[in-house]
């Protein structure tokens, strides 16, 4: 039997009401209209889409959104002006600078000057650090949008066996972590795991997130399993995840497609802690 398709698109937009509809009572009832800052940085045109994607999701939900372009060779010392600007600016509830970053730039030195009470991407130490502790912080988007697609699908995540493939702070170690949060047992494996298929064909729930086209093929998955595809690759034009999904949805019991499955949650989930800032530094003004 064929799988059934987690359909991040359709979840997407019916999140994206939900905020739409918060954001105006936010509006009426307190007067606060969160605001986003991105920072974009050169002109790969992956990164520019991605950033048109924000800017007309923001806008669409009764965010204030302002996007900076800046030049691919700007200094470090630039871009770390422009952030102070924003960490002081009470209209900005949240500031992401899009990765990734040209090789002038330190990405560290980036993330650490965001102010955390207004890192959305979740990316900050000081997040990365609630995120392992267990306190309250943003959570990053992709791995924030996984969770609430299995979530809202009513995918048991207690007692699974979740296998995280790829172990990047982005996706693959942060999702690692929220399944842990949720009483999965995790399992993680990245480029030098020996016999990948050992680990994969145990999985209740499978995240793929390596970008290495037709990674996963359906002999490493098992019958019924949870397939999230994370990966974002192009291929003779054609955008493709991680995993073999035509051979694999013919195994597993819940498949991602890409695209419209974990990618338009990503955005969607930046929304939802832009949201979730704004709430709260009204709270404490
Ligand atoms: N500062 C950040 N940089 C990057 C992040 C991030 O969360 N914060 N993640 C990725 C890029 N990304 C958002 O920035 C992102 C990637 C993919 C999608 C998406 O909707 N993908 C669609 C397909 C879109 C296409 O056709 O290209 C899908 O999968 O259906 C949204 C956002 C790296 N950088
Ligand atoms: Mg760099």
């Amino acid at each position: 039997m064929s799988a059934q398709i987690l359909d991040g698109k359709q979840l997407a937009a019916a999140l994206r009401e939900e905020i739409r509809r918060d954001v105006e009572e936010l509006r009426a009832k307190r007067g606060i209209v969160p605001g986003l800052a991105v920072l974009l940085v050169g002109d790969d045109p992956a990164s520019q889409s991605y950033v048109r994607g924000k800017q007309k999701a923001s806008t669409e939900v009764g965010i204030h959104s302002v996007v900076e372009r800046l030049p691919a060779d700007l200094s470090e010392q630039t871009l770390l002006e422009r952030i102070d600007h924003y960490n002081e600016d009470p209209s900005i509830h949240g500031i992401l600078v899009q990765l990734p970053l040209p090789p002038q730039i330190a990405e560290d030195r980036v993330i650490t000057r965001i102010s955390p009470g207004k890192d959305v991407d979740g990316f900050h130490p000081w997040n990365v650090g609630r995120l392992y502790s267990g306190g309250e912080g943003f959570v990053p988007c992709t791995p924030a949008g996984i969770l609430e697609m299995i979530r809202r699908n009513r995918i048991e995540i207690a007692g699974a066996h979740a296998v995280v493939v790829g172990r990047s702070g982005i996706v693959g170690k942060p999702v690692a972590q929220l399944l842990l949060r949720e009483n999965a047992t995790v399992t993680i494996c990245h480029s030098k795991t020996k016999d990948l298929g050992f680990y994969t064909k145990q999985a209740d729930i499978l995240v793929a997130a390596v970008g290495r086209p037709g990674l996963i093929t359906a002999d490493m998955i098992k019958p019924g399993a949870v397939v999230i595809d994370v990966g974002i690759n192009r291929v003779d034009g054609r955008l493709v995840g991680d995993v073999d999904f035509e051979a694999v949805k013919e195994r597993a019991g819940w498949i991602t497609p890409v695209p419209g499955g974990v990618g338009p949650m990503t955005i969607t989930m930046l929304l939802y802690n832009t949201l979730w800032s704004a709430k709260r530094m009204g709270n404490v003004q």
